[in-house]
């Protein structure tokens, strides 16, 4: 393995009673790195995420490899690690940003007192020590009157306030990865733009890695240093967010990519009319033969519908899963705006 990757995912695989969701994923997250998770719904970005935490829900099986850099020592495997070793991880090596602020924090204690544990849970520090790095990691989040705030309860934050804490409470140990899965779902557009500012902020301050789950690729346009685009369960594209953005090789990209607002995407593609892809993703027991996308896709053929894509390096260096990638016309949008919307 490279020495430069702090995080290594090899062939991850999730099931559920024997039913593949998550079905061969590998990537490196380097230090410092921002990799967007992206996809429609289903597509298995949140499992895979909590998969980075050893956190997969009751009932899941899971195979393959999920390798953590510990500092300059070796790497820990999460996959199959007993519970004391990833709760020795978590907080302290890598930490969540969930969806939902609310589930986050305990409604019973106030936000100040669940950052000092939190401190305490991984550091030998005193309780007021604790006490002062939780008000200093309010502060840092923008939140006014650190002080009198971390002696509130979660309640009496607003939407906002509450999903900065939330960042704050992952990053009060400066772990070195942040998983973010949807930071910003419950919230108005201009709050999530601030989340995720504060989010990248955080992220710079205490040098962490940040890999960030979205459905959203403006939000990758704009925050993303690495992009794994992905379809149920399997990786469809990966690369840079510049390469996959400007020219995107896989059709199910160019669909997400033709689905932006104009001001988004690439100058010539958002002409016309805002295209969707037709139709919806598969579920893990309907997957079809072949190519899980070419029941939706535009240039499917019969080797399509008939072998199933494996990821190969294009030209530029990026992994796009397509038999058909070298195809896919420039701009790519094309490609949708055939189709009936
Ligand atoms: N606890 C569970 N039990 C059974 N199936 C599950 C469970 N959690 C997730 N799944 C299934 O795994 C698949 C992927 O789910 P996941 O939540 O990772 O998708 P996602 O891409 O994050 O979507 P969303 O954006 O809606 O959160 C879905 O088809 C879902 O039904």
């Amino acid at each position: 393995m490279e020495s430069d990757v702090l995080l290594s995912v090899r062939e991850l695989r999730i099931a559920f009673e024997g039913v593949e969701t998550v079905r061969g994923l590998s990537f490196d997250v380097r230090p410092r790195e921002v990799l967007a998770l992206v996809g429609e719904s289903g597509a298995g970005k949140s499992l895979t995420a909590r998969a980075l935490l050893g956190m997969v829900p009751r009932g899941a099986t899971t195979r393959g490899s999920v390798r953590l850099r510990h500092g300059p020592g070796p790497y820990a495997e999460l996959v199959g690690a007993p519970p004391p070793a990833l709760a020795a991880l978590r907080g302290r090596r890598v930490a969540l940003v969930p969806q939902d602020a609310l589930s986050a924090l305990s409604p019973v204690h106030p936000v100040g007192d669940q950052l000092a544990a939190a401190v305490r849970s991984v550091t030998g520090v005193s309780r007021k020590e604790a006490r002062a790095r939780a008000v200093a990691a309010l502060d840092r989040v923008g939140i006014p009157d650190a002080v009198r705030k971390a002696r509130a309860y979660p309640h009496e934050y607003s939407g906002g306030m509450r999903q900065r804490a939330v960042i704050a409470m992952a990053t009060v140990n400066e772990p070195d990865l942040v998983v973010a899965d949807e930071p910003t779902t419950a919230l108005d557009a201009e709050l999530q733009e601030q989340v995720l500012r504060v989010l990248a902020e955080q992220r710079e301050a205490v040098g962490a890695a940040l890999v960030l789950v979205t459905h959203d690729l403006a939000v990758v346009r704009e925050h993303a240093d690495r992009v794994l685009v992905m379809y149920a369960g399997r990786q469809v594209e990966q690369g840079t967010a510049a390469q996959l953005l400007d020219r995107p090789r896989a059709p199910y990209t160019a669909g997400l990519l033709a689905s932006l607002p104009r001001e988004l995407t690439a100058p010539r593609e958002g002409r016309r009319r805002l295209p969707t892809i037709p139709g919806t993703p598969p579920t893990p027991t309907a997957l079809p033969s072949g190519c899980a996308f070419a029941p939706r896709c535009p240039l499917a053929e019969d080797r399509c519908r008939s072998e199933e894509p494996r990821p190969q390096v294009a030209d530029d260096g990026r992994e796009v899963s397509c038999h058909r990638w070298d195809d896919v016309p420039y701009p790519a949008a094309e490609l949708f705006l055939e189709q009936p919307v």
